[in-house]
């Protein structure tokens, strides 16, 4: 592990900030991540785009070890009227990864990146989200 953050070797701000602009537009044209009804009623929007960049730009400046400048709400919040599956999470991770080899980002910090998305799976999709905390009635099988 190398002692300068990720967000520094990223390249910082600017960086991060412009990978984010290529990932949210290829993400509300994504046919797999809009399948999810909900999710299409927010990316479906354009006018939803800018705010979103910004949200996802600053929660991974803090992510990736960067100052503290995330405004918005935790994932679990985020995303609990959403109904995310497996399916929708690995559109979404895929779309990640592909952006950042299309940026040409090296492959230790994409790889490093990924882990770090993973991470939230849990607190993303449904299913896992329910076994956490129980708070609804198991999903039929
Ligand atoms: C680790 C993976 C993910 C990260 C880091 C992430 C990040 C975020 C952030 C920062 C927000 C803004 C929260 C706020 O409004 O304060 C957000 C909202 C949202 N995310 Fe995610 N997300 C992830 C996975 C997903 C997936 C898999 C989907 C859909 C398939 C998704 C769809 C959405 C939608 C539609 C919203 C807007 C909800 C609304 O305001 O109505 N996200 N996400």
């Amino acid at each position: 592990m190398s002692s300068t953050s990720l967000y520094e070797r990223l390249g910082g701000t600017y960086a991060i900030a412009g990978a984010v602009d290529v990932l949210v537009d290829r993400l509300f044209e994504n046919a797999g991540v809009n399948a999810n009804e909900a999710v299409h009623a927010h990316h479906g929007d354009p006018a939803n785009g800018p705010g979103y960049k910004f949200l996802v730009t600053a929660w991974s400046i803090e992510a990736t070890g960067g100052p503290k400048c995330y405004p918005g709400l935790d994932m679990i919040a985020a995303h609990t009227t959403l109904h995310i599956t497996n399916e929708h999470f690995d559109a979404v991770r895929f779309e990640i990864e592909a952006t950042l080899r299309f940026l040409g980002v090296p492959a230790a910090e994409t790889a490093e990146f990924m882990e770090i998305i993973e991470h939230y799976r849990p607190e993303v999709v449904e299913q896992q989200k329910v076994e956490q905390v129980g708070a609804l009635e198991p999903a039929a099988a």
